[in-house]
């Protein structure tokens, strides 16, 4: 386990993408402290830490939503750092927000086929992915729903689909579960394991839900006051000493 911030030539081989001491300061508060980062091919990485820790931030550098102050992104050998958001995510960077909604009056359909149709696809390609997203996030049922008519569960879902429509290389999710109830979370939990089985994508997941991220995630990056305090397997950060005090407290042991 490491227990240090991870200098960026110490993580995985051959990331899909990376981050090197990344700084982000707004107006005298410290967002981020030369956070290091990196993802696998095909990998589900978490990345956690209590409230004001710098997890939306730091998502947001991934994704070319928050210039650095210093440090710098890779997109496998791609420095991206100084990229836009729509050029970041035409390399296959794909992401969610905590609170963008899938457009309400089109249909489920049209919301994943205009996500594949907004990087570029071809109608054609654009209408097999949604068909395979719709079959593997188990929204087939829904085809032809409003997505403003969704429950909250679907509709959360829908969101990842919409993202997915890209065919990003990795995909970014910022709370998932935000206000889903334990069938909902489990349903979650089931359709990024077919999106791990079926896509070639690198999932990460910032996540306050705990079950699922130690249910689901292969590894596991703990920020804390903007800083890296852990890096590990599931277990080894359900057990670590500093991650217990930051953020887990008692209901981890
Ligand atoms: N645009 C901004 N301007 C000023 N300060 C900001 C801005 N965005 C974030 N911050 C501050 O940066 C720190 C990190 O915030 P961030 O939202 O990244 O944390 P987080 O870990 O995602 O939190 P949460 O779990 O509550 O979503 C906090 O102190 C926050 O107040």
């Amino acid at each position: 386990m490491m227990t240090a911030t991870p200098t960026f030539d110490t993580l995985v081989d051959n990331p899909v993408l990376a981050a090197r001491g990344v700084t982000v300061d707004f107006d005298g508060v410290r967002a981020l402290d030369g956070v290091s980062f990196s993802v696998s091919a095909h990998e589900i990485l978490g990345l956690i830490g209590p409230n004001g820790a710098g997890k939306t931030t730091f998502m947001n550098v991934l994704s070319g939503f928050q210039r650095p102050t210093t440090g710098a992104v890779h997109v496998a050998d791609r420095d991206v750092t100084s990229w836009s958001p729509e050029r970041i995510a035409r390399v296959g960077i794909g992401r969610t927000f905590q609170a963008v909604r899938p457009f309400p009056t089109l249909t489920v359909e049209q919301n994943i086929e205009l996500g594949a149709l907004g990087t570029g696809a071809r109608r054609k390609v654009a209408r097999e992915r949604t068909d395979e997203i719709l079959d593997a996030l188990s929204l087939g049922h829904r085809r032809d729903a409003a997505a403003g008519a969704l429950p909250h569960g679907e509709e959360r879902r829908l969101g990842i689909a919409r993202a997915l429509a890209s065919a990003p290389s990795v995909l970014l999710l910022d709370e998932p579960a935000a206000g889903t109830n334990e069938s909902e979370s489990d349903e979650l939990v089931e359709s990024l394991r077919a999106i791990k089985a079926r896509f070639e994508c690198a999932l990460v997941i910032i996540e306050h839900d705990m079950r699922l991220i130690m249910g689901i995630c292969q590894r596991i990056q703990v920020l804390d006051f903007g800083r890296t305090i852990a890096v590990g397997t599931p277990e080894e950060i359900r057990r670590d000493p500093a991650v217990l005090e930051a953020y887990l407290g008692m209901e981890a042991q």
